[in-house]
């Protein structure tokens, strides 16, 4: 054991150990635009696309998924939404927004239930979706999305889901997918979309929703962000 008095190594005010996600926090709360930044969910997104540009990898749905998702939103109206893997909350910000914008500027009825596994990562979010004026809409849900499913489905909050995004593990899609089935949340006319498919992959995911009699699926080609590789979101919808 270490005696008493020895001090932890010290670090260099310069050096950062911050995580992306905290550099991200901090980009945004010194960025000069902050002002205009409170209660604008569009200029949000701006910023974290802003910061995302800078960066090799940054795994937020960015402005080209966004746009198109915002057209589907647009059409479909869903007033409760469930999202598996909230990350920083850009897509969550993108979807309530949407929702918002959908129900002709009012917020009443609208849900967004968001998952996210990690405790750090959802604080983020929440403080991001409260500068964005829209915590009204969105709930971040803290955990594992099974464990989160179960509980709000049990406590009555997932009586009827219009659409939700599953965004989390590639090998998690099928199995919280079945599970939601079970839960029976899904009606027919309701929405599944799933991120990811062809970059990084789930083939397996893709195997079984068009495999399966309960959904029509189609890909929707988009390019993720900043790298602009082809990638394809799946749209199942519950027959
Ligand atoms: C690709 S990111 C989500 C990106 C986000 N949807 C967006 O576009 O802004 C995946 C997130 O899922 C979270 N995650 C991983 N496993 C999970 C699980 N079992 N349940 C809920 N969230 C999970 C990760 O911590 C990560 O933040």
């Amino acid at each position: 054991m270490a005696p008493v008095d020895e001090k932890p190594v010290s670090l260099c005010k310069s050096e950062s150990h911050d995580t992306l996600e905290v550099s991200l926090l901090k980009y945004i709360y010194s960025h000069p635009s902050l002002p205009q930044i409170r209660g604008n969910p569009s200029a949000l997104l701006a910023l974290i696309d802003e910061f995302a540009a800078k960066q090799a990898f940054f795994i937020s749905l960015g402005p080209d998924k966004a746009k198109k998702l915002s057209t589907l939103f647009a059409d479909e109206k869903p007033k409760v939404v469930v999202e598996l893997g909230t990350y920083v909350g850009y897509s969550a910000i993108m979807f309530a927004d949407a929702m918002r914008q959908a129900a002709g500027g009012s917020s009443t009825g609208l849900r967004l239930w968001s998952l996210e596994a990690d405790p750090l990562i959802a604080s983020i979010a929440m403080n991001f979706i409260e500068l964005a004026g829209l915590s009204d809409i969105a709930k971040v849900v803290v955990g594992p999305a099974d464990d989160s499913l179960k509980r709000l489905s049990a406590e009555g909050k997932l009586p009827s889901v219009d659409l939700m995004f599953i965004d989390h593990i590639k090998d998690l899609y099928v199995p919280d997918l079945e599970l939601s089935e079970r839960l029976g949340f899904l009606r027919p006319g309701s929405l599944v979309l799933a991120d990811n498919v062809v970059h990084p992959g789930a083939p397996a995911y893709r195997e079984f929703v068009r495999g399966s009699s309960k959904y029509e699926s189609w890909g929707m080609k988009c390019l993720l962000f900043p790298e602009d590789i082809v990638d394809e979101i799946e749209i199942s919808r519950v027959k």
